[in-house]
C-alpha cells in the first residue's frame, strides 16, 4: 500500500514490505559560504566565497573586495578543495599588499589587499559553513 511517509530523508522500498526510513534526515547540499574580513561589513579587504552551486557557478572560489558598498573585480579560482560535509581548515594571513589563504591540500590563494588595510577589525561568516574553531595569531 501507499507508504505515506513524507519528509523522511531516504526510504528503502523493499518489494512487499512497508517503506523503512533509511538514514537520517536529508543532508542538504551546501550552496555557498563566505568569509568576510576588513574594516566593516561595507568595507571588505576580502570576501572569500566558495560556491558549491550558486549564482550559476559550480565548484569555484570567488574572491572580491567591497569598498563603500561597491564590489571590485572578482578573482575566480576554479581549483576547488572543498567537499560537502567535510571539515576544512582555512588559514588567512595578510600584509598591506596582499592576503594569503591557505586551503586544504596545500593549496594557496592570494588576493591583493586593495584597501591597504593594516588591521582586520571586522570578520563575518555567512552561509553553509559551521565554524568549529577560530584562532587569531
Ligand atoms: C554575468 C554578469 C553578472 O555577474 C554576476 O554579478 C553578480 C552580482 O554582482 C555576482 O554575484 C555577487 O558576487 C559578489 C562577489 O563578487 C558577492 O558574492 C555577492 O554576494 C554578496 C552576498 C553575501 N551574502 C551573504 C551570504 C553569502 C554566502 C552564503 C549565504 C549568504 N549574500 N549576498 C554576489 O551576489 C556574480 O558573481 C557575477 N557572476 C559573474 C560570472 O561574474
Amino acid at each position: 500500500g501507499e507508504s505515506g511517509l513524507t519528509g523522511v530523508g531516504r526510504v528503502n522500498l523493499i518489494p512487499g514490505c512497508l517503506a523503512q526510513a533509511g538514514g537520517s534526515q536529508p543532508v542538504s547540499l551546501p550552496s555557498s559560504f563566505a568569509l568576510n574580513m576588513g574594516r566593516a561589513g561595507s568595507d571588505l579587504a576580502l570576501h572569500f566565497n566558495p560556491r558549491f552551486e550558486s549564482h550559476g557557478d559550480a565548484h569555484i572560489i570567488i574572491c572580491n573586495s567591497l569598498q563603500a558598498g561597491e564590489w571590485g573585480e572578482e578573482q575566480r579560482e576554479p581549483d576547488f578543495p572543498f567537499q560537502p560535509g567535510q571539515d576544512a581548515k582555512i588559514c588567512i594571513s595578510f600584509d598591506t599588499q596582499e592576503l594569503t589563504v591557505a586551503l586544504p591540500g596545500e593549496q594557496q590563494l592570494k588576493f591583493p589587499n586593495r584597501l591597504g588595510l593594516e588591521a582586520i577589525e571586522f570578520f563575518s561568516v555567512e552561509g553553509d559553513f559551521r565554524v568549529k574553531s577560530i584562532k587569531f595569531k
